[in-house]
């Protein structure tokens, strides 16, 4: 038997040997870390670093989880973020992908693919793998019947990627891909002193406007000037308004630019007929009622007798009473003071086929930002409708011919329109338009 004493002795040994391995294992490290330090470049230490960084972080106790449910503050508010994700990732499945859900709804024309909780989806995103699941029977929303949720897994390394700059591409993808699918709405002010709606169906484009080229390409460019300064207008707390004039003769193409600037825009039209409006209570009700990112347009101002009466304000000569009639230049000071702000943005379109008729006060300058004349078809602005009409592409004798014939007369695109679809064979259909130019 070994007494106390030597027992203690030999555990003092014991821990003096244990004291002596650390210290030559501390001095091996620092010489290791110096020999790193000195021998190995910069570039290939901080390599090996991110690698090392990259493996642990790749371990699955590293994984985080995000749970994006369908509603928010206990059931209460829709989340939009998971409605960003559900729109969004159908757009990263691949054809690899086994179980999906499809759907159609009624005023769409496509299928719609969504992700199916048996499969998860990965999504790439600077490089770096996203896997998203949906989970079906997501406790949280018990409010609801539908309890849904996604489920965002990503290590713990990318918390910041994803949360500052993955979930913020997510949200700016699917407010894009909205504004692309957006089915425009035409409304038009009704006697009963309301908008009605219907879907604006006008297929016209700028690919498919016979116009000018260089005028096409101004208003385009404005156009996207007004969109790029909607930041600047919400900063500084004002409407962002713009106002156009269109004029020039009936078939020119007033209204078919109205709807080329709608579908560009994606914005919705307001069709205000003004024999409906009695007095600027009447007019500041039908503005308060047009909501932001759409286009309000007044057609045909010169025609609507009523408006030269009211264009100034009338007196009545036994009481000397200002009449409750309205100025149709305080249009554009009225949607200035309904809107103080907030970045939505407003298209005001006029048209009329007699410029020189319509009140003074619209057209100084300031008024309107753009007089936009509409005329008859030119020589040049040819060969969009015999595309649009006839499919022809590239060069044909008779277009040419017919592009130096308009620059002699005067003949609308609308009357152009009209010989052109009645004749399938694109030969016959030139050659009406030829010998009717030779006529005109
Ligand atoms: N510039 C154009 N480019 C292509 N098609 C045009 C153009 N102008 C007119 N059209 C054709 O003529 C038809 C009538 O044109 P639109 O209604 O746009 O003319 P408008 O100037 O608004 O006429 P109005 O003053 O009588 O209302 C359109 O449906 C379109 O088919």
């Amino acid at each position: 038997m070994l007494s106390n004493k030597t027992k203690n002795l030999r555990s003092f040994a014991s821990a003096s040997s244990w004291f002596d391995v650390y210290a030559a294992f501390s001095t091996f490290i620092m010489l290791l870390r110096t020999a790193f330090n000195d021998l190995i470049p910069r570039q290939i230490r901080s390599f090996l670093v991110s690698k090392l960084e990259a493996f642990f972080n790749s371990q699955p106790n590293n994984q985080i989880s995000l749970h994006i449910n369908e509603f928010w503050r206990n059931g209460r508010d829709e989340n939009e973020l998971f409605f960003a994700a559900q729109e969004y990732l159908p757009t990263r499945i691949t054809r690899t992908y086994k179980s999906l859900k499809v759907g159609k709804l009624e005023n769409e024309k496509h299928l719609n693919l969504a992700v199916d909780s048996s499969e998860e989806v990965v999504d790439e995103f600077e490089g770096t793998k996203f896997t998203w699941k949906l989970d079906e029977n997501s406790e949280e929303n018990s409010r609801h019947s539908q309890k849904q949720a996604f489920v965002l897994s990503f290590n713990e390394g990318n918390r910041e990627r994803v949360l500052d700059r993955y979930i913020p591409h997510i949200l700016k993808t699917h407010e894009a891909m909205k504004s692309e699918k957006r089915i425009l709405e035409i409304y038009s002010w009704s006697p009963y002193y309301e908008w009605t709606e219907r879907e604006l169906s006008h297929p016209a484009t700028f690919d498919t406007l016979a116009l000018d080229p260089e005028l096409k390409q101004a208003v385009v460019d404005d156009l996207e000037r007004f969109l790029k300064r909607k930041e600047f207008y919400k900063k500084v707390g004002k409407p962002w308004k713009r106002g156009y004039l269109l004029y020039g003769p009936p078939g020119t193409g007033k209204s078919s630019l109205i709807a080329a600037i709608a579908n560009y825009l994606k914005f919705d039209v307001y069709d205000l007929d003004l024999s409906y409006i009695d007095s600027d209570s009447d007019l500041m009700e039908a503005m308060r009622d047009v909501s932001g990112s759409s286009i309000l347009v007044i057609e045909d101002i010169d025609c609507n007798k009523e408006v030269h009466v009211r264009s100034k304000p009338e007196q009545d000569s036994e009481s000397g009473e200002v009449s409750g009639k309205f100025r149709l230049s305080n249009l554009l000071n009225f949607t200035d003071g309904l809107r103080s702000g907030g970045g939505e943005g407003w298209l005001i379109i006029f048209t009329t086929n007699h410029k020189e008729k319509i009140d003074p006060a619209l057209l100084r300058p300031g008024r309107m930002d753009m007089h936009i004349h509409l005329s008859f078809l030119s020589g040049k602005a040819f060969p969009v409708m015999a595309s649009n009409y006839l499919g022809i592409e590239g060069d044909h004798p008779l277009v040419e011919e017919i592009q130096g014939m308009l620059e002699k007369t005067q003949v609308t695109p609308a009357v152009v329109a009209e010989h052109l679809i009645r004749n399938e064979d694109p030969d016959l259909a030139l050659e009406a338009l030829v010998e009717f130019l030779k006529q005109h």
